[in-house]
């Protein structure tokens, strides 16, 4: 009893430093935002507010699932990482975690998701979320991101899921408007990370990934970030015409799109050094703001009624 009491405070620091190791893998801000574009499919899927519990257990296992994914991330691409300046400090790249211990990370995390969706709330939905799971852990990750410059136009299509997945598991089935909301995502990826990546293009030449700014040079990518910037603009409106959304969702998206197309105009000018990074940043709230359009204007309809 003695030695617990003496040695429990000395083995508390260490503890709290392996948690935020662990925790380190997770990529937490981007799950946090993709599991608000999850509960907003959960929400949309019916008319009135979704069972709780199904809520809870289904964000709870998308979530473990995506740091699973992104834990399994930390660990592939560790030789990169430790390349790069922007991911150099990271746990595994940085070997302040053992490969190991942060392999068994993933895996727990992973099983712990897919179990508890296929358990708790529907296969199907633990089957997409599984599916995702491998499409960003290993197809983009192993895979695409040192093949092609399009390594994140295809494994956007894992990024983009969330939607579908909240709405799989709270109908148990696909259709076709939260595929047309996983669209959105789809085409918000380019703009998104091609504006990272010309601002970080000199660490991405450095760890030879072939991301589109090293392979076909800026004036290339920053015109495909405007391309790419109106296709999300186009697909944004998608919902108003299939009737899934009204005037409210339509006067706060051309808001958030002229403000998202100003941002592109800027990179696309290329006049400006910190526009890229500004527009990469931009390209989150707007990605939040759509999404909690959907819902406010889904909410506003229903009350209205
Ligand atoms: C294949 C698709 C995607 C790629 C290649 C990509 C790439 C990136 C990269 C490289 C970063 C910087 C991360 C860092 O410095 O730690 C980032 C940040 C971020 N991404 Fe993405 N992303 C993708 C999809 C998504 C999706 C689908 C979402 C949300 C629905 C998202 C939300 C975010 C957020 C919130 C951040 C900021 C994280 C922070 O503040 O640390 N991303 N993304
Ligand atoms: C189940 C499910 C929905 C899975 C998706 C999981 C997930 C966390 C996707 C994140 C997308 C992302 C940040 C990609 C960047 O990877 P990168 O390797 O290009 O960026 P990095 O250099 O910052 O690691």
């Amino acid at each position: 009893m003695r030695n617990i009491t003496m040695t429990l405070p000395s083995a508390l620091p260490s503890m709290v430093w392996g948690w935020r190791e662990l925790l380190g893998l997770c990529k937490i801000k981007v799950v946090v935002v993709m599991l608000v574009c999850a509960a907003v499919g959960m929400a949309l899927a019916t008319q009135g507010l979704p069972p709780l519990t199904k809520v809870i257990i289904g964000l709870a296992g998308i979530g473990l699932a995506s740091c699973g994914a992104a834990a399994f991330n930390h660990v592939i691409d560790r030789h990169l990482d430790a390349v790069m300046t922007r991911t150099s400090r990271r746990p595994v790249a940085s070997k302040r975690l053992p490969v190991t211990i942060a392999l068994a990370w993933a895996c727990l995390l992973s099983v712990a998701g897919v179990t508890l969706l296929a358990w708790q709330v529907n296969v199907l939905a633990a089957a997409l979320t599984f599916a995702s799971l491998i499409g960003y852990a290993l197809i983009y990750t192993a895979f695409l991101k040192r093949a092609t410059p399009q390594n994140i136009v295809i494994g956007g299509v894992a990024g983009a899921a969330p939607p579908l997945l909240g709405w799989v598991a709270i109908t148990g089935q696909v259709s076709p408007e939260p595929l047309l909301l996983m669209l959105i995502i789809f085409a918000w990826t380019p703009p998104h990370f091609w504006a990272l990546a010309i601002h970080k293009c000199d660490d991405y030449a450095r760890a030879g990934i072939p991301m589109l700014p090293v392979t076909h040079g800026l004036p290339f990518t920053r015109l495909q970030i405007w391309l790419y910037g109106w296709l999300t603009v186009l697909t944004t409106l998608l919902p108003v015409m299939i009737g899934m959304s009204g005037v409210l969702y339509l006067v706060i998206v051309l808001g958030l799109n002229a403000r998202f197309m100003f941002w592109n105009w800027r990179v696309w000018r290329g006049h400006d050094a910190t526009a890229p990074i500004g527009a990469f940043w931009f390209s989150i709230r707007y990605l939040l703001g759509v999404f909690g359009a959907l819902l406010l204007d889904h909410y506003a309809a229903a009350l209205a009624w």
